[in-house]
């Protein structure tokens, strides 16, 4: 016993003190082992020497015996001889000292203790490994009939599971290990049979006769026992060749297999093979739907479905395969393939919910006054906007409301619901009634930002995701809180909102928990939705990717340097901490169109207020307070504004020279007609004769051609005197007296003007004098372009930021005014270029006017700008009037 082999695999039991020796039958042995680790505990005895040989040879060869015939005696029947043996045990020589305390060794050894759960064979924790290796060699069942199903046992050779299979001819591991679970609890039980009965023998060995009745009732009771149990179907299934699983039909043909492959080898016949015969599918043999196949189509007759059945493709396999089984595999095998990068649906990779339980969060949907600020909210109505979108348009991109960040409803937009896509917050509504998919974010928890929000499904650019909402509290109460209450919070939920009030969403929606990004996804924006004001996230241009964390650049105010935290957005461009988007540049951040704007609005300044745009910036209380950023948007600008005076000064030199050889050509041109003309000899040319001939051609050139054209500023030809009380001086005069009186410039004084000039008066006083005298007479003949032009207040300011002049507003009569003067400039050498390309419109006609009036501008520019201005304010009323207002404006626009 002491060189006693414990381990699992040993056929000695370390447990039950009993050595069997079983030359006979080696293969005997591991049925003294049944009992698993946690049977019986060990005793004391036979730890030197085996109990067994002690025995008379002639009990030893009982228990030999029995072991062969195994028979298993009925628990009850033990335990009763278990209890007479001991019972007697005291008279035994090695109990002598019972009445000392502690009994001596053998007479503790014969307390036999029981394991119920064994003995019952309801011990299911033995591995069934271990059970498998050491009682799978256990035949049942009389000798005779054993010794004949086993005619050449080969005692060493261990069970391996092929040849397991092989024995049981069975391919259904449930159906196996349940036979051989079976087993195993028989075996179990007739070991601890036999084992209860060896003990008993040990104990009865002093016992005589005693112990010989007892043995062979014993065996009796065995007998019995084995055979009740022999009787048993299932024990009778497990030890027989054929398997249990064979008595089954197996469901599908490969299951058959192996019994087909052991019928082919010899094995059982037909029975067997009609056993492993495979189901085979009962189909309709009477109905409505006998005969047709999945694509029958009861409209077309039997021969068109069997056509209709061939000629069609095979089905495309459309579904996505499941890139785990598939993916690498299609790659590998097809390289021509292109495949592109995708992502499964959140709900798929994480499917889900996850629930983050954040402390301190009251969820509150809507915004909620606090305190004063419902008092101190101004209620009146907010801007309002209106959309004039068409059904087809359907309020996208171009929709007036949605520029200005305006939603849509019944009172501004004339779309129905479904028609409308500018409704962000309705949708937003109808998909917090949805499941949490739809709405499509959760809070997470980020590595080093604390709490995050990911979306939980994908958004299109520029989609509402989510509602900015919570306590509207005052700048005071924030104050208060941000001192008092979150003092000691690192984390602070703080939004500027309108009416100068602040959002704290430390009571709010899930959309405080958005971190910042100095590279973000998303933008916050301010909505006005039903006239009140709302803040949401809303995907950036790129949209949202299920699964990407929700971040928008929080333009951080610390409010003081003791806030400041430090960013971890990680992203290439990161700013370092969570403070303020640095200013870009002013010529980045506007767009050309917004600098023209800024340059014409600066002119205007210029113009009335002050040279340079310096003074104008630096009145301005706002901007001071900017300082450096103030300051260089103010050096950005003029320098903008010097690049552009420069460039339209080249464009109006090019311009001027445009027309001076335009009007050569017209010159030329009218020379050869004026001779045809003279030749006809006109009207007019007749009464002008009085004069000098030169006056006489040239006047008669002007009757002739000038009754349209003659009212362009640089068609008048001041070199020529009498020519030179053409159109424009006449206009002029008109309008200038007009503009004394305070009236403004029309039309009819104009026209009046014209028809004056229509009778050709000779003599320039005469002019004046008519013209003063205010007739008005009418022509339809007389609708001079200049007029029209010189009406055209735009295009004038147009032409008068290409010449770079002050801006002037009512340009009309001062350009008048000032025509004159610069007609008089005019050298006398400028031929007749009234004759006007008559293919010209008369807005080009004004331009040129205008045009040359910057051209000869420029040639003085100092001499120009000065009394320009102050013409400007001399000019009227109405001129005044307007640059007041118009500089008014100016001031107003810088203060706010
Ligand atoms: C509006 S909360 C955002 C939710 C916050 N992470 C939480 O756990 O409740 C703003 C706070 O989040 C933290 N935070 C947000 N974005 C961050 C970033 N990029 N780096 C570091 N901290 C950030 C800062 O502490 C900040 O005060």
């Amino acid at each position: 016993m002491a060189n006693r082999n414990t381990s699992p695999s040993s056929t000695v039991s370390v447990h039950s003190n009993i050595t069997v020796h079983t030359e006979k039958h080696p293969d005997f042995r591991a049925s003294s082992s049944a009992s698993p680790p946690t049977s019986t505990p060990p005793t004391s005895l036979g730890d030197d020497t085996s109990v067994m040989s002690e025995l008379p040879p002639k009990i030893e060869q009982v228990v030999e015996q029995q072991q062969d015939e195994v028979h298993i005696p009925p628990p009850s029947k033990i335990a009763s001889v278990i209890t007479q043996s001991t019972e007697s045990a005291p008279s035994t020589p090695n109990n002598n000292n019972s009445g000392r305390g502690r009994p001596t060794r053998s007479s503790r050894s014969s307390v036999v203790t029981y394991n119920v759960q064994i003995l019952a064979g309801t011990a299911i924790h033995t591995p069934t490994k271990y059970l498998e290796t050491h009682h799978g060699n256990v035949l049942h069942g009389p000798i005779d009939a054993v010794v004949k199903a086993n005619p050449s046992p080969s005692p060493k050779k261990r069970r391996t599971p092929g040849s397991r299979r092989n024995s049981t001819d069975t391919n259904d591991p449930a159906e196996q290990q349940l036979a051989a679970e079976t087993a195993q609890a028989a075996q179990r039980r007739s070991s601890r049979a036999t084992d209860l009965r060896r003990e008993a023998l040990r104990n009865l060995s002093g016992a005589g006769e005693l112990v010989a009745n007892a043995i062979t009732g014993g065996k009796q009771l065995v007998q019995k026992t084995l055979k009740r149990s022999a009787s048993d179907s299932r024990l009778r299934s497990s030890t027989q060749t054929a398997p249990p699983a064979s008595a089954k039909r197996p469901r599908t043909a490969r299951d058959a297999e192996p019994n087909d492959v052991s019928n082919k080898n010899g094995g059982s016949g037909d029975a067997e093979k009609e056993v492993v015969k495979p189901k085979s599918k009962q189909w309709l043999s009477q109905g409505l739907f006998v005969g047709q196949t999945r694509g029958f189509d009861a409209r077309l007759s039997g021969s068109q479905n069997r056509a209709r059945l061939k000629s069609r493709k095979p089905k495309e396999n459309n579904t996505l395969p499941l890139p785990m089984f598939t993916a690498g595999d299609s790659l590998d095998s097809n390289p021509k393939i292109s495949y592109r990068d995708f992502k499964l649906p959140f709900d798929v990779y994480n499917p889900l919910l996850r629930k983050v339980k954040v402390d301190g969060w009251t969820k509150i949907s809507k915004n909620r006054f606090i305190g004063e600020a419902s008092a101190l909210w101004k209620r009146e109505k907010q801007d309002s906007s209106q959309c004039y979108c068409e059904v087809e348009d359907g309020c996208g991109e171009a929709c007036h409301n949605r520029i200005m960040a305006y939603e849509c409803d019944a009172s501004n937009c004339r779309l129905t619901e479904d028609q409308c896509t500018n409704r962000p917050f309705a949708d937003l509504k109808k998909r917090s009634k949805s499941n949490g998919y739809d709405y499509g974010v959760e809070v997470m928890q980020t590595e080093d930002k604390g709490y995050g929000v990911r979306a939980m499904r994908s958004f299109n650019p520029h989609q509402i995701i989510v509602e900015y909402a919570g306590e509207i509290i005052t700048q005071d109460e924030c104050e208060r809180r941000m001192k008092q209450v979150y003092k000691k919070d690192k984390c602070y939920y703080l939004m500027s909102f309108d009416n100068k009030m602040i959002i704290d969403a430390t009571r709010g929606t899930i959309a405080r928990f958005v971190n910042h990004s100095c590279e973000p996804n998303c933008e916050m924006i301010k909505w006005t939705v039903g006239g009140e004001p709302r803040m949401a996230l809303f995907a950036g241009r790129r949209g949202i990717m299920s699964g990407e964390e929700l971040t928008y650049d929080y333009n951080f105010d610390p409010f003081s340097s003791k806030n400041i935290q430090e960013c971890h957005c990680g992203t290439p461009s990161c700013r370092g901490v969570l403070g303020p988007k640095p200013k870009k540049p002013a010529h980045e951040e506007k767009s050309l169109a917004a600098s023209l704007v800024a340059g014409a609005k600066r002119k205007l300044q210029e113009a009335f207020g002050g040279r340079g745009g310096t003074a104008g910036s630096s009145g301005s209380p706002k901007k001071r307070k900017n300082g450096n950023s103030a300051t260089t948007k103010v050096m950005n600008a003029l320098a903008q504004t010097t690049a552009a005076r420069a460039k339209a000064e080249q464009e109006a030199v090019t311009h001027a020279a445009q027309l001076a050889s335009r009007q050569n050509r017209a010159a030329n041109r009218s020379k050869v007609l004026n001779q045809s003309k003279r030749s006809a000899g006109l009207r007019k040319t007749t009464i002008l004769q009085g004069t000098t001939t030169s006056t006489v051609t040239k006047s008669s050139r002007h009757a002739t051609f000038s009754i349209r054209k003659v009212s362009k500023p640089s068609t008048l030809n001041p070199g020529k005197r009498v020519v030179g009380s053409s159109t424009q001086r006449i206009v002029s005069n008109v309008l200038k007296k007009g503009a004394k009186k305070g009236l403004p410039p029309n039309n009819n004084s104009a026209k009046s003007a014209q028809t004056q000039e229509r009778d050709e008066t000779p003599n320039q006083d005469e002019e004046e004098e008519d013209i003063t005298s205010g007739s008005d007479s009418e022509s339809p003949n007389i609708t001079p372009a200049s007029l029209r032009s010189a009406h055209r207040k735009p295009q004038q300011q147009r032409l008068l930021k290409q010449s770079k002049l002050p801006f002037q507003p009512l340009n009309l009569a001062s350009s008048a005014s000032k025509t004159k003067k610069d007609i008089m400039e005019i050298p006398d050498s400028e031929p007749e270029d009234e004759i006007v390309e008559p293919e010209e419109s008369d807005e080009q006609a004004g331009n040129q006017d205008l045009a040359k009036i910057a051209a000869s501008k420029l040639k003085g520019k100092k001499k120009a700008n000065a009394p320009a201005s102050r013409s400007l304010h001399k000019t009227g009323a109405a001129v005044t009037k307007s640059a007041a207002k118009a500089r008014a404006k100016g001031k107003s626009t810088k203060h706010t």
